[in-house]
């Protein structure tokens, strides 16, 4: 028997593991589809309900997806070589089938104790590579290795993807446990859910997708990433399916694809020009993922580990509730802050802006404002995420300094202060706090301390 792993990959579609467990069943056995709950996992810093949530609803998703092709999916609740260990002592599988993951270290260390658990059992645990990643190989600097992202893309965009859609493939499955997990078993993650954030499952994803894969919201994309006055209508919005391998990168990026394809045959030279301009601008941001997470591939302390600082500085506890609350005095980072609350996203711009503000300008430590971050925004994925506060609180390789002056993004952004009434309905009245801090003084005092870190560490 064979036992095919989910874990962030939580899909049928452009499902290599899947694929090769089902051609290996004349070898190996029967395939035991599993999704392991694990309370350690649960209780990790980063995971928070609103990622259990959408987790349940992918898994549920997933479940109607495996009934339509004959199958089922198993849910186990319990530590995975736990888990693993008690189907084993049941079933005797001889193989373990999952994606190779680029993650957060409680998550790459649970993966590194399956492997370790497989190897004393003699089971073969198959890791199988996803998103172009290349584990054990270094490159000094995966952004300057764009071209390798670009061939794949460019195969990526051709190949044909694998579906089991529409398929029966019921005499591949072993048969079901028979005991199924009651959900409400589960421990539940800390925090609360989002009212507005978007819901896990593919056919969500395929929505999603659909809204956004138009040739008129294509070709206004690369003119509504910056404001979160436009970027939640005119984002894709992808990236907490991405994050939970609802789709894949391949998929999307057909998409993309089959829509400049259509294009092609219809409308005007202008028109085409602009439609594949926009699909560039975004095949880059799906260059850039690429590169963050072969980044953390590389260097797995990118968590843990600062390059500039190397012990994390004193936390001011009121700067920090302020911060976390929406309750700094600085109208536009509040809004955005709420913002977050409600719908767990923001756009990039937005995001960069929350970090910079609160590590060079309040200065908090980076370590903190990652963690909570990760913890509101949905499609928190370690490899992006630590790659991204690490450059806008100015504690990465980074050549640049980035530091966004939050009245400046509010000028630019925000002009007619739409988004801010929106968001902070406080503001304006006795309820809303005066800044706490000077923004100009505390602009001058943190550029200053971000240099000399960097100059110290450059000597
Ligand atoms: C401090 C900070 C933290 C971030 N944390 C995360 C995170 O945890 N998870 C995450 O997916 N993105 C993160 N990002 C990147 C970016 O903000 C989000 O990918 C984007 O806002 C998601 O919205 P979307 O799917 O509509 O993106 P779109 O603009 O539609 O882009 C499509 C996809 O491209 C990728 N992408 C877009 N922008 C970037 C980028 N700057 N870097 C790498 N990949 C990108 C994402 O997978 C995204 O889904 C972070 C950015 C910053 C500044």
């Amino acid at each position: 028997m064979q036992v095919l792993w989910f874990k962030r990959d939580l899909r049928l579609s452009d499902h290599l593991p899947l694929f090769e467990a089902m051609r290996n069943a004349k070898h190996h056995g029967l395939v035991l589809p599993l999704y392991i709950h694990e309370p350690s996992q649960i209780a990790d810093a980063h995971t928070a309900r609103q990622h259990q949530l959408f987790v349940h609803e992918c898994l549920d998703d997933l479940k109607q997806q495996f009934a339509q092709v004959g199958g089922y999916l198993h849910e186990e609740l319990g530590e995975a070589v736990d888990v693993l260990a008690r189907l084993h002592a049941q079933f005797k599988f001889t193989h373990v089938w999952a994606h190779q993951e680029t993650t957060q270290l409680a998550q790459y260390r649970r993966d590194q104790a399956v492997a370790a658990w497989c190897k004393s059992m003699g089971v073969a645990l198959h890791e199988l590579p996803q998103n172009n990643v290349q584990r054990a190989t270094f490159m000094v600097n995966p952004f300057a290795e764009k071209i390798n992202f670009q061939t794949y893309l460019d195969r990526a965009a051709q190949e044909e993807i694998k579906n089991p859609a529409g398929r029966n493939l019921q005499a591949f499955f072993a048969p079901q446990p028979a005991v199924e997990l009651n959900r409400a078993t589960v421990p539940l993650a800390a925090g609360d859910d989002k009212p507005l954030r978007m819901i896990g499952g593919r056919a969500q994803a395929r929505a999603v997708a659909a809204k956004f894969f138009t040739p008129a919201k294509l070709r206004s994309y690369p003119f509504s990433i910056s404001s979160p006055l436009k970027a939640w209508s005119g984002c894709s919005r992808l990236s907490p399916y991405l994050a939970y391998g609802v789709v894949s990168d391949r998929e999307v990026l057909q998409k993309l694809n089959a829509l400049v394809n259509r294009v092609h045959g219809q409308g005007d030279a202008t028109h085409i020009a602009k439609v594949e301009d926009a699909a560039r601008f975004y095949v880059d941001r799906l260059i850039w993922r690429q590169g963050y997470l072969q980044q953390l591939e590389n260097h797995t302390g990118l968590e843990t580990d600062a390059f500039y600082c190397d012990e994390p500085a004193e936390v001011n506890e009121e700067f920090l509730n302020a911060w976390q609350q929406g309750r700094t005095g600085f109208a536009y980072v509040d809004a955005c802050q709420r913002f977050l609350q409600q719908t767990g996203w923001l756009n990039m711009r937005a995001r960069a802006t929350l970090v910079s503000f609160a590590c060079v300008q309040l200065g908090l430590p980076w370590q903190p404002v990652a963690l909570f971050l990760a913890q509101q925004f949905l499609d928190f994925e370690p490899a992006i995420h630590y790659g991204q506060v690490r450059i806008a609180s100015g504690t990465s390789h980074f050549s640049q300094m980035l530091v966004y002056d939050p009245l400046k993004q509010q000028a630019e952004q925000d002009p007619k202060g739409e988004f801010v009434k929106r968001w902070l309905p406080e503001h304006g009245t006795a309820n809303y706090p005066a800044p706490i801090v000077d923004n100009a003084e505390s602009l001058k005092l943190g550029k200053a301390r971000l240099h000399a870190m960097r100059q110290s560490r450059l000597d």
